[in-house]
């Protein structure tokens, strides 16, 4: 998604912080601010389900003056709330600071909404929400990530496959282990 390899320098000087060197853990996420930004950054960009799933009107219903009926089958739109223009500085950029404050703090949005809203927004957020932290640092705190040799940064075409769900296209990468 991103191509700036200082992001992963960036959030690799901050896990370098984690006492000791040891593993990061959950609670690590209240003071690594911007490996925490990072990480909802991807998830406003990479967007992977933008219809969310189908839903069907339970009853008829007047919503912003347009006549619903029930039995309508209805998608909400994440995407044009994860990349709405009046949400968001950089609608269509990878850009972490979206998620940090004046000083460096990570900064809850509201309009952050990759597992959608209300009565059927997804029950596995906090486990997805744990799961990509923990996989995320843990594969920051042990590879650097590069273009395979000869492919510089550009070259990478890393254009996502977009269909209901949107999934990254094949490509190479090197994992170089961290010594
Ligand atoms: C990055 C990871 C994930 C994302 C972005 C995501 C996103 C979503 C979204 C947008 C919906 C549709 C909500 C709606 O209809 O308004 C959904 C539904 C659902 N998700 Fe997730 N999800 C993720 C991971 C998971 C995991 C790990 C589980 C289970 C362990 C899970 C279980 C479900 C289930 C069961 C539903 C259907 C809920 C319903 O229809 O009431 N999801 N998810």
């Amino acid at each position: 998604m991103a191509k700036n390899p200082k992001i992963q320098e960036q959030v690799q000087e901050e896990l370098s912080k984690v006492k000791g060197g040891r593993q990061v853990q959950v609670e690590d996420r209240q003071y690594l601010h911007f490996t925490n930004a990072v990480i909802h950054e991807i998830q406003r960009l990479a967007n992977i389900l933008p219809m969310a799933l189908p839903h069907k009107m339970s009853q008829d219903i007047t919503f912003q003056g347009h006549f619903i009926k029930k039995g309508t089958t209805v998608y909400p739109l994440l995407t044009s709330v994860l990349c709405d223009e009046t949400e968001w500085e950089h609608p269509s950029s990878f850009y972490p600071a979206h998620f940090l404050d004046k000083d460096g703090k990570f900064v809850k949005r509201d309009a952050f909404l990759p597992f959608s809203a209300g009565r059927r927004q997804c029950p596995g957020e906090s486990l997805a929400r744990m799961e990509i932290f923990l996989f995320f640092t843990s594969l920051l705190q042990h590879f650097r990530f590069t273009p395979p040799p000869g492919v510089s940064e550009d070259e990478l075409d890393l254009t996502p496959i977009v269909s209901f769900a949107v999934s990254a296209s094949p490509h190479k990468l090197c994992a170089v282990p961290v010594v």
